[in-house]
């Protein structure tokens, strides 16, 4: 359903991404991973229209994106939830939820709403609490509600493992798994490659702004240069 073919975007004169193609298809959990700086966040920000590609292109269902509004994105279902959760501290939980579908009329987003708390009973237990109160599991859970609160077709997560507790992290992903379990097609942009690829179908290794390895999350996990890589074998 994602297409990206040649993708090339950086900043000003400084070029990350040089030449980057992947693909995501129905019902996939896909891994982009990388180590810091490589270009995993600068690859998000050209997908959800903040950075316009430089070149190459991106199809979401055979509709092309490239150079699209991020409004015109969100609208084909491209949904992402942000490195660092950015979620509104001061807000209560359900007002954070909320604006997620803000596009969306009020039946919609109550129904929306719904969904989401039976997904996750502790973001209803704490519905009417300031968001900055929650813990940094239950933050990143919010960013995660936020973005299906949009009616996600494909959902795009950006390192939501950073920051967390090595159990917080176990929790993120067997959650990230039964989302996709239940047919939710997922991109995963992590650092995080040994759990990544426990959960994901398909990785990408992203290298200097290219992808230097992929394959099935087996293939990849079994390759000797990411052993010694990223895994210290
Ligand atoms: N706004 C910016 N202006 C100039 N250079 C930038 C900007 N944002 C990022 N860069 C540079 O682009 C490169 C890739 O950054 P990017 O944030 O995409 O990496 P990343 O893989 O997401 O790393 P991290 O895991 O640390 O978030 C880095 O060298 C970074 O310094």
């Amino acid at each position: 359903m994602l297409e990206v073919r040649a993708l090339r975007a950086g900043y000003g004169s400084t070029e990350v991404l040089r030449g980057l193609d992947l693909s995501v298809g129905a019902g996939e959990i896909v891994a982009v991973l990388g180590s810091n700086g490589v270009g995993k966040t600068t690859l998000n920000k050209v997908l959800s229209g903040i950075l316009r590609a430089n070149d190459g292109e991106i199809r979401f269902d055979g509709k092309l994106l490239t150079g699209a509004s991020s409004a015109d994105i969100v609208e084909a279902g491209l949904i992402q939830v942000p490195e660092g959760r950015k979620i509104f501290p001061n807000m209560s939980v359900r007002e954070n939820l909320e604006l997620g579908s803000y596009r969306r009329g009020r039946k919609r987003r109550s129904s929306n709403l719904e969904r989401v708390f039976d997904t996750f009973p502790r973001l209803r237990e704490r519905s009417g609490q300031a968001a900055g109160t929650l813990s940094g599991g239950e933050q990143q859970m919010l960013a995660i509600g936020r973005g299906m609160m949009a009616e996600p077709r494909l959902l795009i997560l950006d390192e939501p493992s950073l920051g967390l507790s090595p159990l917080l992290v176990e929790e993120m992903f067997a959650l990230i798994c039964r989302l996709n379990d239940e047919g939710l097609p997922i991109l995963l942009v992590e650092q995080n490659v040994v759990q990544s690829l426990e959960c994901a179908s398909r990785a990408y290794i992203l290298e200097n702004g290219m992808i230097a390895l992929s394959g099935s999350a087996e293939q990849v996990r079994n390759d000797p240069e990411l052993k010694r890589a990223y895994l210290g074998m």
